[in-house]
């Protein structure tokens, strides 16, 4: 149960964003993606469930390709984007996390199961009937991570879901991303800013110019990350 991709290149027109990339993520792990602005991240996690095709190169999830089988993508790797205002497609929280599940026909029941572990999964069983306008920055990132969710994906990838979000926000998403992981779905954060997810990471890609530039494990990543414009943490003697 992995996503792979072979040589995978992506251009915009002219310009190439993905570069040739080749990489493997494991079921289980806890990937961060980094790299500064415009390096391709978003556009390199954008094939892992088929939104794009591939100029050239191969992308396969859980061993099938993926251009060849877009929906079993879709269903295996849960996308959470980068504004997750833009994503929701129902007025209250309970009925935008059930869209996902009702598109895939399921019974009433099963629908109800998913929606209701998917809540609980994020905490926010108790703004189920909330309306997603009301919603603090947090609680929508919360609830768009309950909404990939309720799909049932073995991996889970956001994009920049830190953004705006406070320390506290920023916490219990970290705190439900952890316990998601523990229980054995991949996660892979997609972030020009490694300090918040750092001690979460099993591994750091740092992306640049289209290429993977740096693989391995935070310890080792950290020292090489501001040369690639990622923000890293301060030393601990100087931070707290
Ligand atoms: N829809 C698009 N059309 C044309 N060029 C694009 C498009 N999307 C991204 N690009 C370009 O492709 C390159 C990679 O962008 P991408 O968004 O994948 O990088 P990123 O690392 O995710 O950056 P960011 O954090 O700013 O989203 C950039 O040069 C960007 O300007």
């Amino acid at each position: 149960m992995t996503i792979r991709t072979e040589s995978l290149v992506h251009r915009y027109g002219d310009s190439v964003a993905v570069d040739g990339v080749g990489l493997e993520i494991d079921d289980g792990e806890f990937v961060l993606l980094a790299g500064a602005n415009g390096s391709g991240k978003t556009t390199l996690v954008r094939h892992f469930n088929g939104l794009l095709e591939p100029d050239s190169g191969e992308v396969f999830v859980d061993g099938r390709s993926v251009p060849e089988n877009p929906v079993a993508a879709r269903t295996a790797v849960g996308m959470v984007f980068q504004n997750p205002r833009d994503q929701f497609v129902a007025a209250t929280v309970g009925a935008d996390v059930a869209f996902g599940p009702e598109n895939l026909g399921l019974p009433r029941d099963e629908i109800d199961a998913r929606v209701a572990d998917a809540l609980d999964a994020v905490n926010l069983s108790e703004r189920r009937d909330a309306r997603v306008d009301e919603l603090s920055g947090g609680e929508r990132e919360r609830a768009a991570i309950a909404g990939a969710l309720a799909m049932r994906p073995t991996h889970l990838v956001l994009d920049e879901p830190f953004t705006g979000l406070d320390a506290p926000a920023r916490e219990a998403v970290l705190d439900r991303l952890e316990t998601l992981n523990r229980s054995g779905t991949s996660v892979v954060v997609v972030t020009h800013d490694v300090r918040d997810a750092l001690e979460l990471a099993d591994r750091v890609v740092v992306m640049s110019d289209g290429r993977v530039v740096v693989d391995g494990t935070p310890e080792r990543a950290v020292k090489r990350l501001e040369r690639y414009d990622v923000r890293a943490p301060r030393r601990p003697t100087a931070d707290r």
